[in-house]
């Protein structure tokens, strides 16, 4: 389902952190309707990038439309139209699990019948709902992860930005996450997330990003980006950077 005005357009976004140039003029567009995942090396610039297209770090140079919008000049329209996942991100954690995401539903100026609605239908899905009266603050990493993305699904955004939404999560939470989006993207909406798990990758995403160093490698459908390899070989081809371990011979016991 693509309407031909990207879900989001990135062009030429530039950020330097001191001497790092943490991203290096990427452009991208993400077709509205697409399950698009961003991979790439530690440091690659993909936290990097995604905060630049989310409006939680400005751009030293380039700009960010989403679904044709200007990101930077109109940011609270285009905010609405989003859920972000942020990467180690921090929540209000003195809050419990459902009030943390009544929180957000409310903050979205929802109203409140529906938000309590809304609030236990994804502790269910995202089987919080035994810890819905526990202070996030105990929570383990894994539902720490559930309830923030719970957090950024509550307003039915219209574009979901998820950095490394599976990273901590078990394979059955994960597998119902893998469901909700799904669902998500069949019935228009556009999800954008940034994994490690190359496998996992493949196998989800209908587009994807390869990038290193603050660039874009390679960009398409992860048919066009893999040409026929694993979506696996096809990343260590394009980045390189397989470490010889001749230099731990001390780590070897026998
Ligand atoms: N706030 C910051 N201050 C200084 N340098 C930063 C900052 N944020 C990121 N960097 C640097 O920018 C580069 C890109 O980092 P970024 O977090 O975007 O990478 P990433 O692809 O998300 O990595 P990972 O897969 O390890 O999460 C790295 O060299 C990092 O050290």
């Amino acid at each position: 389902m693509d309407s031909g005005v990207p879900a989001l357009a990135l062009r030429g976004l530039w950020k330097k952190f001191g001497d790092t140039i943490a991203v290096h003029g990427i452009s991208l567009d993400v077709p509205r309707g697409s399950f698009y995942g961003v991979v790439g090396p530690n440091g690659a610039g993909k936290t990097t990038t995604l905060s630049m297209a989310t409006g939680l770090l400005r751009p030293d140079a380039g700009t960010v439309a989403v679904h044709g919008r200007d990101l930077w000049s109109e940011p609270d329209a285009v905010k609405r139209t989003l859920g972000v996942l942020p990467d180690g991100v921090r929540l209000f954690d003195r809050l419990t699990g459902a009030q943390l995401i009544t929180y957000a539903g409310l903050l979205r100026g929802m109203d409140r019948d529906v938000v309590a609605q809304r609030t236990d239908d994804l502790l269910a899905a995202l089987d919080l709902t035994d810890a819905a009266g526990r202070l996030v603050v105990d929570y383990s990493a894994g539902m720490t992860k559930k309830v923030a993305l719970a957090t950024a699904l509550v307003h039915a955004p219209e574009l979901l930005v998820l950095d490394e939404p599976f990273e901590a999560v078990d394979p059955v939470s994960a597998a119902n996450i893998r469901d909700i989006l799904t669902a998500y993207v069949r019935t228009g909406g556009t999800v954008i997330v940034s994994s490690h798990v190359m496998d996992l990758v493949q196998r989800m995403c209908d587009h994807v990003a390869v990038v290193a160093a603050g660039h874009v490698l390679a960009a398409g459908t992860v048919d066009e980006v893999r040409a026929g390899d694993s979506l696996e070989d096809r990343f260590v081809e394009l980045v390189g950077g397989r470490q010889s371990t001749e230099g731990l011979a001390w780590l070897r016991t026998s």
